[in-house]
């Protein structure tokens, strides 16, 4: 097996690294915490996962990194493996993301399924990857320090030893197992023995012998009471038989005394009640001649000649036929009385309604008379009326007398007069202005004058011709004042005149309005004279009326009163009627009362037959009854001749002793059942064991026979489990001598001195280590590069067994070292130089190891170098080629 090549992402100081690794040897040197040893670790934990650290998987994680990626390229029995593994944190924990393994033939998914797939390509796991081939720093001393016994597991595991010693263990697993069902079995035929024993001893055979003699004696005891038992019921059935005849008898003669005591008894009480039956017809004699005188004075009261039942039924008839007679009659009489009674009623009903009209219609009268009276008076007045507007009317016309005008002409003559005043008026204004204006002109006409200029033109006076004109203007004044005067008279005149014109008319209107009012007067007298002289004519009438009316009714009260009498006369024919009616019903009760006393007589005499019957019914009955007495009495005296009171006295006796006796035997009989039953109980119970004592026999060679078969397993397995044991021992024994001498040659080799004869390792894996003169040293009294280098040779020896031992196939993994020369002087290190020289000879195809030492470092083949970045703390790998290489031999030459 090879390492190819490692990548790394974030894992421990790495960033991102990737180193091809290939044969040979290959140091790995760089300064402390460069970063080395997680170069290897990677390796490792590529291969194991998490089995390979000691540490978490968030410590390989380089801190402040979420991701580690981790990929390893190995070739094994020549095909080329790749695994991956990347890790990713999420939140407090680091996980595995991916893991894979991939291969020629294998495809693995996930930490589990790689690492099984390791451990068999490899054929170890990574505990057993460690102990071989992988020596980590400071675990030099790791083989040396551990106990025989963990030292042996360790070596055995390597080479596959522990396989035999599993198989070892589970057939000593089967041993215990089936010694446990051995023993259990044994124990089962050992506890069947003693009960087979137990069950022999007890004697079951003659037991059951006894036991059932025993019970043959018992049951023909029991035979024998039994049929004393029957004998003894059959005498007690016998003499039972006997007395119950005899009570019998008892009774029959018992129910005969009573029988006859009975008959006694009713005879007696029947013959008392004949008596008392004849008593009773007497009294009904008594009772017939009582009603026979009744009888008599009944008959004469209803005036009959006899009072029997023909006689009595005619008189009855003609009863009866006067009766419906009267009756039909009464009828009639009372018909005609209603109907008298009734017209009478009406005709006075007439006579009243006929008064009342008339005083309605005279109460009429007196009313009509009332308002023709009004009516006059109403005339009168309106006459009055009128004569004072006739009066009136002279006055007025007797105005217009000395009138100009006559009436119907006052109107237009005011109208004349008044425009006649008008024009006076007109002409007294015109003047009084012309007056007034020739006033004024005279005056101007005076001053100019007197200012000496012409009043009419101004000018100056000389040569004017207007200065005479004052003189006009005064003739003119004086003219006009009398023309004024005149006309003022004149209007004075005519005003009074319209005054007169317009008295006129207002009279002239008067006039007309009487007039018109007088017409109407007299229209309205008429009508009052017209209307009291029909109410006096309609009052007369009523009056007539009411004549008549009254002379009509007194008619009518007497045509009631005749009716009335007639009935009162009727009435009294229908009283005569009644009273004849209830003549003939007294004589109906009369006939009634002969009738019932005939009757009750002829029931009386029904009677008398009737209980003279039953008398001689009663006398016939006893007459039968005193027959059956004497029959009774001969029946009692023959059974009592057949009771013989000896022989009842000697079968009550017998009974008695056999009752007795059965109650003696019962008891006896149940005792010797119990017996039997106990008896029978325990011959079954022997019987039962017998069978059971069989059964056990037979249990028994079934389970002899299988404890047979289990020892011969038992042994079987006893021999599987020794060749086991002896097996490995064998084994061990080959590879612990095998071992001894690798161990010695490589001992030899990296430690060949003067001091040291040999190493032993014994069969149990003690190491011992002899000096020169023969002392046995422990290697822990070794000092320390002894010590490294015991275990180097002892790992070597190992490594060498594996690869030489195991035949076929050995997995022979990469060597690793880590520091191995840490305690060891210059002049050792190259014994491990010669060391590593021969591993490679012995075939190891891949040796890696951290070193610091020159000398290694020289002898490598491949020169790898770390460094880390001190400002990024970031590590990084490099190859050194092959001038460096030998650059560095040559310094190491120094
Ligand atoms: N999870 C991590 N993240 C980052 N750096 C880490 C982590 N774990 C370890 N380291 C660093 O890796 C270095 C340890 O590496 P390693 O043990 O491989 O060194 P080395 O070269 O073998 O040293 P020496 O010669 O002393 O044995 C240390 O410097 C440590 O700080
Ligand atoms: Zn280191």
């Amino acid at each position: 097996m090879r390492f190819d090549r490692i990548r790394l992402r974030n894992f421990k100081p790495y960033a991102d690294t990737d180193l091809d690794l290939s044969d040979g040897v290959t140091v790995i040197h760089g300064l402390n915490g460069s970063g080395k040893s997680s170069l290897l670790e990677a390796c490792f934990f590529a291969l194991y996962g998490a089995r390979a650290l000691d540490e978490t998987l968030g410590d390989v994680m380089t801190t402040g990194e979420d991701e580690t990626e981790i990929e390893l390229w190995f070739t094994h029995e020549g095909e080329e493996y790749h695994i991956e593994r990347r890790l990713r944190r999420s939140g407090d924990r680091v996980q595995t993301a991916t893991c894979t393994l991939e291969g020629p033939d294998v495809t693995a998914d996930g930490a589990r399924d790689v690492r099984a797939h390791v451990k068999s390509l490899l054929r170890m796991d990574a505990e057993a990857f460690v102990n071989c081939a992988y020596v980590r720093q400071g675990e030099v001393n790791k083989l040396i320090n551990a106990t025989p016994g963990q030292r042996q597991d360790m070596i055995d595991d390597l080479l596959q030893l522990g396989k035999l010693e599993e198989y070892r263990e589970r057939a000593g697993q089967a041993r215990l197992g089936i010694e446990d069902v051995l023993g259990e079995k044994r124990g089962a035929l050992s506890k069947l023995d003693s009960q087979i024993e137990a069950k022999e001893e007890a004697g079951l055979h003659d037991r059951l012998n006894a036991l059932e003699t025993e019970l043959t004696e018992v049951e023909s005891d029991i035979e024998r009471f039994e049929e004393n038992r029957e004998r003894a019921r059959e005498t007690h059935e016998e003499n039972d038989r006997i007395l119950s005849e005899y009570e019998e008898r008892r009774e029959k003669l018992d129910a005969l005394e009573s029988d006859i005591s009975d008959l006694r008894e009713s005879i007696a009480s029947d013959e008392r009640k004949r008596d008392e039956l004849r008593e009773e017809v007497r009294d009904a004699r008594d009772r017939i001649e009582t009603l026979d005188s009744n009888l008599d004075e009944k008959r004469d009261a209803a005036g009959l000649d006899a009072a029997d039942e023909e006689t009595v039924a005619a008189r009855r008839e003609e009863v009866r036929a006067r009766e419906d007679e009267v009756r039909e009659e009464l009828t009639e009489t009372r018909k005609r009385e209603t109907m008298l009674s009734n017209q009478a009623e009406k005709l006075s009903e007439r006579a009243d309604e006929l008064r009342e009209r008339a005083a309605e219609k005279r109460a009429r009268a007196e009313e009509l008379d009332a308002e023709a009276e009004t009516a006059e008076s109403d005339l009168e007045e309106r006459k009055s009326n009128l004569a004072d507007l006739e009066s009136e009317l002279d006055d007025l016309t007797d105005r217009f007398e000395d009138a100009p005008v006559s009436v119907g002409d006052a109107a237009d003559h005011r109208e004349s007069v008044r425009a006649e005043l008008d024009s006076v008026r007109d002409d007294v204004a015109e003047a009084s202005a012309e007056l007034e204006a020739v006033r004024d002109r005279l005056a101007d006409a005076e001053e100019l004058r007197d200012a000496g200029k012409c009043p009419e033109c101004g000018q100056p006076v000389e040569d004017s011709p207007h200065v005479d004109s004052v003189g006009e203007f005064e003739a003119r004044i004086e003219e006009l004042t009398e023309t004024l005067g005149d006309l003022r008279e004149r209007r004075e005149t005519l005003q009074a005149r319209v005054e007169a014109a317009e008295r006129l008319v207002e009279t002239e209107n008067r006039i007309e309005e009487l007039r018109r009012n007088r017409s109407l007067f007299e229209e309205r007298i008429d009508d009052a004279r017209e209307k009291a002289e029909s109410k006096r004519t309609e009052a007369t009438s009523n009056r007539e009326r009411a004549e008549e009316l009254d002379a009509e009714a007194e008619e009518k009260r007497e045509a009631a009163e005749t009716q009335a009498d007639a009935a009162a006369e009727v009435e009294s024919e229908v009283s005569d009627l009644e009273s004849e009616l209830e003549g003939l019903d007294g004589e109906r009760t009369r006939l009634d009362a002969v009738e019932e006393l005939r009757d009750e007589r002829s029931d009386a005499e029904d009677r008398i037959d009737r209980l003279q019957e039953r008398r001689d019914d009663i006398a016939d009955r006893n007459d039968e009854r005193r027959e059956f007495l004497a029959e009774k009495r001969d029946r009692r005296s023959e059974l009592a001749d057949q009771v013989d009171e000896k022989r009842v006295e000697e079968a009550r006796e017998k009974r008695e002793n056999a009752a007795e006796y059965l109650e003696k035997v019962e008891v006896k009989l149940e005792e010797l059942r119990e017996t039997r039953d106990g008896l029978q109980n325990d011959v079954g119970g022997v019987k039962g064991e017998l069978k059971q004592l069989e059964e056990l026999r037979e249990d028994r060679e079934e389970l002899a026979t299988r404890v047979d078969a289990l020892e011969s397993v038992h042994e079987e397995t006893e021999e599987l489990e020794a060749m086991y044991g002896d097996l490995r021992a064998e084994l061990r024994r080959r590879n612990v001598e095998s071992l001894e001498r690798m161990l010695n040659e490589t001992f030899d080799l990296v430690y060949g001195n003067d001091a040291y004869s040999r190493i032993r390792l014994d069969g149990e894996y003690e190491l011992t280590v002899f000096q020169k003169d023969g002392t046995a040293l422990d290697p822990e009294q070794l000092s320390g590069g002894e010590r490294a280098l015991f275990n180097l040779s002892l790992r070597c020896a190992i490594y060498r067994l594996l690869a030489e031992g195991i035949e076929g196939a050995a997995p022979m993994p990469p060597l690793i070292l880590d520091e191995p020369t840490v305690f060891l002087d210059s002049g050792h290190v190259s014994r491990l130089v010669d060391l590593v020289d021969e591993m490679r000879g012995l075939g190891v195809r891949q040796i890696i190891i951290v070193s610091h030492d020159d000398e290694l470092v020289g002898a490598a083949d491949e020169l790898v170098t770390v460094e880390k970045n001190p400002t990024t703390n970031r590590s990084s790998v490099r190859h050194e080629d092959a001038a460096d290489l030998a650059a560095a031999a040559s310094l190491s030459g120094d």
